[in-house]
């Protein structure tokens, strides 16, 4: 993180923190007061006619500064007043006690008076003794262009096989033939993902316990012993040789989508708007998006303008409760598996298994530190990237499969109809592809496969939609471009893809690629619902007019 924006972020949680103090000070006395008058009544209430009623008001009085105890509970140790937010709790406690097996007759005076006695012992506690607030510092995810792989092989043929096939996929790869050559060079220049084989050095491993940056490993060892080792070492992935480059150069991309993914979204849902600033300053510190909902009856109408990764909301809220929210959220097919955390001061295991029956998927219990609470949210939100990669991406290329990428593009065709955007739809295919699974073997075509895949993510916007359409043939949709520009990306990718050299042992070889493409403002009328065919039918002008072109 930039120092100025560490420095901001500190400085906004400090003005938070004491807007915090300075209602924490006003509730403190306002408990009190509500204390006092409670003494008030219960010494007064013998002598006064309609008893039953007073009692009642009583019992609402205590109810009233349970709740509100409560949710100072969940609050003050956010904020760093953790001394007070544990007598809060402790008593919150008693009084949850006391409301819970009382008879509803008169209120104990003796409780009250101990519990106004401690109130305010919290509030001098407020005075004088700030506790600092844990400064952590939350680093965003970061992004960058360009790939830098290192490869660290012993066997030079192997390494400059290895190297050859990396630098195919546009990596920028550097060979070394011994771990401590390569050690020498990363404290000045780290890559962005090294690969290491283990017979280069075992013996010399364990200075990369301390590296940054994802460890790969190649070996012909498949032990426990030596799975082990490499996990120990905080290994990223362990390949077996002989080498299959197209799993590894999969992997690659997985750590490298990872890196330069596009920030969590996080839907906040917290009566406290105090607290709830609080998340969202913390999680955006981290390098997340994060959007407060005001008025949970609008919950529907945020999660699809929104489209949330992770729904983090309270327990308990004056009108809805969490729950409550949690199963209209469940109702809606689209929202069934979004990832929904309860963060709450709930300390009742029975009532947090309940709030987990409504649909939640965990339970954080409140205060939470600044960097507990960004871990706990990452990590969800990363598992549930990884389960939606695996149902609707391919393997082989990491892109979408042929009914996720089918159905988006008929989504954003529509909602570019609908919106007055164009969108350009391609289809773009390998030219003569089975001749190279029939000269080079299947392997080598995997290979040609993954490397359009990639060069299709590297070419194009994040906002873009990539799939794989069926086994050498891929779909693409650009939302807001135009049929010039469109045209532009394709033939920048043609160009790129020709120039692009294969190896199988000695032999070297290139490929050609054919591109149909349509921009749905320039289609008559009848062809808006049949854009995919249209690109389609480009596709096969591409191939017959000679292959290796675009056609629209
Ligand atoms: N290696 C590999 N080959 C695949 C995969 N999926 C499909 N194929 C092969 O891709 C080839 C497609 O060949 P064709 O449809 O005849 O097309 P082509 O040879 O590319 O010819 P044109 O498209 O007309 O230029 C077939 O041989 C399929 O077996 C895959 O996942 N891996």
């Amino acid at each position: 993180m930039v120092n100025n924006d560490q420095q901001s972020l500190e400085h906004k949680l400090a003005l938070l923190k004491q807007s915090y103090q300075r209602n924490l000070q006003a509730e403190l006395t306002s408990l009190n007061q509500v204390l006092t008058d409670l003494q008030a009544h219960i010494r007064a209430a013998p002598l006064v006619e309609g008893q039953a009623r007073d009692h009642r008001a009583q019992w609402d009085m205590l109810e009233d500064v349970y709740r509100r105890l409560h949710k100072l509970a969940g609050s003050a140790g956010t904020f760093g007043f953790d001394a007070i937010g544990h007598q809060a709790r402790a008593l919150e406690m008693s009084l949850k006690r006391c409301l819970e097996n009382s008879d509803k007759g008169q209120v104990d005076l003796q409780l009250v008076d101990v519990a106004s006695s401690q109130l305010q012992s919290m509030l001098t506690e407020l005075v004088p003794s700030l506790q600092q607030t844990p400064t952590t510092e939350i680093k965003p995810e970061t992004g960058s262009s360009t790939v830098r792989i290192w490869l660290i092989e012993e066997d030079a043929e192997l390494g400059r096989h290895i190297l050859d096939q990396l630098t195919n996929f546009s990596y920028a790869v550097r060979l070394f033939s011994s771990v401590p050559d390569a050690c020498r060079e990363i404290s000045l220049e780290p890559p962005d993902i090294l690969i290491v084989d283990v017979m280069a050095g075992v013996g010399h491993l364990s200075p990369l316990q301390a590296l940054t940056c994802p460890l790969l490993f190649i070996s012909d060892c498949d032990t426990f012993d030596a799975r082990i080792r490499a996990a120990q070492l905080n290994a990223h992935g362990y390949f077996l040789k002989p080498l299959n480059i197209p799993q590894l150069v999969n992997r690659l991309e997985q750590l490298l989508q990872d890196r330069q993914s596009p920030p969590a979204r996080i839907l906040v849902v917290d009566d406290d708007q105090q607290l709830a600033a609080y998340y969202q300053l913390v999680l955006e510190a981290a390098g997340m998006q994060v959007r407060i909902l005001d008025n949970p009856r609008h919950i529907i109408d945020q999660l699809n303008s929104f489209k949330p990764e992770l729904l983090l909301m309270d327990v308990h809220m004056p009108d809805y409760d969490g729950p409550d929210l949690a199963s209209v959220v469940r109702q809606y097919d689209e929202w069934s598996s979004l990832p929904i955390v309860f963060l709450s001061a709930e300390m009742d295991l029975g009532k947090q298994v309940d709030a987990l029956s409504h649909g939640a998927d965990d339970f954080l219990t409140k205060p939470i530190l600044a960097a507990q609470l960004v871990a706990s949210i990452r990590v969800r939100v990363t598992r549930s990237r990884t389960l939606s990669a695996l149902l609707n991406k391919d393997s082989l290329t990491g892109l979408l499969k042929h009914a996720s990428i089918k159905s988006a593009a008929i989504n954003e065709i529509a909602r570019g109809y609908r919106q007055h955007y164009s969108v350009v739809v391609a289809m773009v295919d390998i030219d003569h592809f089975k001749a190279v699974n029939d000269t080079y073997g299947h392997a080598v075509g995997d290979v040609v496969i993954a490397s359009v895949a990639t060069l299709l993510r590297q070419r194009l916007r994040q906002t873009d939609m990539i799939g794989r359409y069926g086994g050498e043939e891929f779909l693409i949709v650009l939302p807001h471009c135009s049929a010039e520009d469109g045209r532009k990306r394709l033939e920048d990718i043609r160009e790129y893809f020709s120039r692009l050299r294969f190896n199988q042992g000695e032999q070297e070889f290139a490929c050609t690629l054919s591109a149909g493409m349509v921009c749905s403002v320039d289609v008559i009328e009848e062809d808006r619902e049949r854009l995919l065919v249209v690109a389609d039918e480009a596709l096969y002008r591409a191939k017959r007019g000679g292959r290796n072109q675009v056609c629209q």
